[in-house]
């Protein structure tokens, strides 16, 4: 882009309180020719189990997001400099049909990959990182998932019910779209149904990291298996915001108590920047349990070393035969609020 990289409305001179909140105030996609990582809303929450308000998740990080700075010196990074950052606007979701909602969140995943971009999507609940990964899969072959949750997210069904934001991973596993050897969940913790939930979830290709060890073996231990359970296969990324303390992120649909920090987890994803990420995912955020915005703060915190660690490494290209050319989507199709460039 000639004169490099739109970045965020300059916070010295124009107050960050005021103008949209687009996440921190970054161009929408429809403002620049051409972008390297899109932030993409889903405000989707009909796979929730228990409380609900997730589809508020997108607008309260976005809200939660304005006092975001240029540069990281965490990672002597330039997240909004280095790369062309966007705000894609949302996804319109239908919240009364969940097949249909997944359709065109995948749809709009593929619009946004296609062009070669990486995506760091906001949710919404833990039910969309299965169209997001499908996208993924069908972009760059079974990746290695790195799921940050109080919760496995591997279990079969609830009431019947197979898209649920309790069974993204399983559906994720069987559907092929997971790299088997490589994927894991950090944080986890708290009560299962079944014993069996542990050996289910190892038979579909996770290892786990929980809460507790994270504590015993300290950041440096759970960095370590984090590298060398990745090692630099294409991995995404997906953050529920419920692994932190419900002190750290009360406003969350499913909270569990015993968590990380906000601290460590923001240590764990700078991990990232040496490592193969193609996407991301910030998922759960409730923002009628939060207060003083601390959950959309926090979420607003791992959208930015997403997109360090991003700003440091290029994308991986798509596997040979997968590049699809760029689609616009049809005319009668649904839209984000800001349109992708044409
Ligand atoms: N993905 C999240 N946040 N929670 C899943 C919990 C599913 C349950 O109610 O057992
Ligand atoms: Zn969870
Ligand atoms: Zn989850």
């Amino acid at each position: 882009m000639a004169g490099g990289p739109v970045g965020p409305v300059d916070a010295t001179r124009v107050p960050r309180y005021g103008g949209p909140a687009t996440f921190a105030r970054l161009p929408r996609a429809d403002e620049v020719t051409r972008f390297d990582v899109a932030v993409l809303g889903v405000p989707f929450d009909t796979g929730v189990s228990y409380r609900p308000g997730a589809r508020f998740g997108p607008a309260h990080v976005r809200e939660s997001s304005r006092l975001l700075r240029p540069y990281n010196p965490e990672v002597d990074a330039e997240p909004f400099g280095a790369q062309q950052v966007v705000d894609a606007g949302d996804v319109a979701a239908n919240p009364f049909d969940i097949a249909e909602a997944l359709e065109a969140v995948e749809r709009h995943a593929r619009d946004v990959l296609d062009t070669g971009a990486r995506l760091l999507t906001v949710g919404g609940d833990h039910t969309i990182a299965l169209p997001l990964l499908r996208a993924v899969a069908a972009r760059h072959g079974p990746v290695a998932v790195v799921h940050f949750d109080a919760h496995l997210d591997t279990w079969d069904t609830y009431f019947g019910a197979a898209y649920t934001h309790g069974t993204p991973f399983r559906r994720a596993s069987e559907e092929g779209l997971l790299d088997l050897e490589a994927s894991m969940h950090l944080g986890i913790r708290g009560p299962l149904y079944d014993r069996g939930d542990l050996t289910d979830d190892r038979r579909l290709g996770f290892t786990v990291v929980t809460s507790p060890q994270i504590e015993l073996e300290g950041l440096a231990g759970a960095v370590e298996r984090l590298r060398r359970r990745v090692g630099d296969r294409p991995v995404y990324v997906s953050v529920d915001i419920d692994v932190l303390d419900p002190a750290f992120a009360p406003g969350t649909g499913t909270p569990e108590a015993g968590g990380l920090t906000s601290r460590e987890l923001l240590v764990l994803l700078r991990e990232f920047g040496g490592l193969n990420l193609v996407s991301a995912d910030i998922v759960e955020v409730a923002p009628a349990y939060d207060h003083a915005q601390i959950t959309g703060i926090a979420a607003a915190h791992v959208g930015y070393e997403l997109l360090s660690a991003m700003a440091r490494r290029p994308a991986p290209p798509a596997l040979p035969g997968v590049a699809a050319p760029a689609r616009a989507p049809a005319a009668d199709e649904p839209v984000a609020d800001v349109g992708l460039p044409s």
